[in-house]
């Protein structure tokens, strides 16, 4: 990785940055995704079970072995004192790891999908660029539901714990305005703006 270029990949719940990322690595980028990190270190044997079962208690580990995910969930975005205890618990793990899929990473551009980038006080400075994915909350909202059959006022919840829309946009290099167009529009957007690194740094 040394030498490659970063972009860093944001935006709200439900903005589209999965479906960005994944449009991005079927073009070529290598990419790092810290939700599935932050996933895969509370599985079953993960590196975090330990720590939240002794600060949650067992209540919040699931019969086979988990992170109870819809426990927590309900938890974590109900009390924001509750969230920065899970959070001190993933964050340093999910850096940890991070790093380690980057120093490995073999490739010229490499994309990390960090939903937080914008609140957390270190990110910007390890990539070279932001992309911040954003649409109106009504359209997170829409997506989520659809996407998780969450109800909207959990969906709203999340919004609510995550940095503002403006506040995101504020950091950002390229914005990808993911409202009201389709798919097919989002993924020649993308194209576009991957054709134009991949022509600097290949
Ligand atoms: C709260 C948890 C248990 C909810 O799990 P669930 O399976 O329902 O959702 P999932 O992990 O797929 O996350 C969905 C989205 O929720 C949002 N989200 C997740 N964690 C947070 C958080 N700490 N603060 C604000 N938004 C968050 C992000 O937009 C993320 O893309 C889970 O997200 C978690 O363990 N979060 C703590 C780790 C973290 O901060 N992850 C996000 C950055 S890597
Ligand atoms: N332009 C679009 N048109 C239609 N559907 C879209 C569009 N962009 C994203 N979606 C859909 O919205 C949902 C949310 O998108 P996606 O999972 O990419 O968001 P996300 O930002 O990664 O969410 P999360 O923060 O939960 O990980 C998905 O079902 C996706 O297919």
């Amino acid at each position: 990785m040394p030498g490659c270029w970063r972009v860093g990949l944001t935006g709200g719940i439900g903005s589209g940055k999965s479906t960005v990322a994944a449009l991005l690595a079927g073009l070529g980028a290598i990419v790092v995704d810290t939700d599935r990190i932050a996933r895969s270190l509370a599985e079953p044997g993960g590196a975090a079970i330990d720590a939240i079962r002794n600060d949650f208690g067992a209540e919040f580990i699931d019969a086979a072995g988990g992170m109870d995910r819809a426990r927590m969930r309900s938890a974590v975005f109900a009390d924001a004192a509750v969230r920065r205890r899970l959070e001190a618990i993933l964050h340093p793990l999910i850096g940890a790891e991070t790093d380690r899929q980057a120093a490995a990473a073999e490739g010229p551009i490499v994309v990390f999908d960090v939903p937080l980038l914008a609140e957390s006080a270190t990110w910007r400075a390890r990539v070279d660029e932001v992309w911040v994915i954003d649409c109106a909350e009504e359209t997170q909202v829409r997506r989520i539901v659809a996407r998780s059959g969450w109800s909207s006022d959990a969906a709203r919840a999340v919004i609510a714990s995550q940095t503002s829309r403006t506040r995101r946009r504020a950091i950002a290099d390229v914005v990808i305005d993911n409202d009201a167009i389709t798919l097919d529009a989002l993924a020649e957007i993308v194209g576009t703006l991957w054709t134009a690194r991949a022509g600097l740094h290949a």
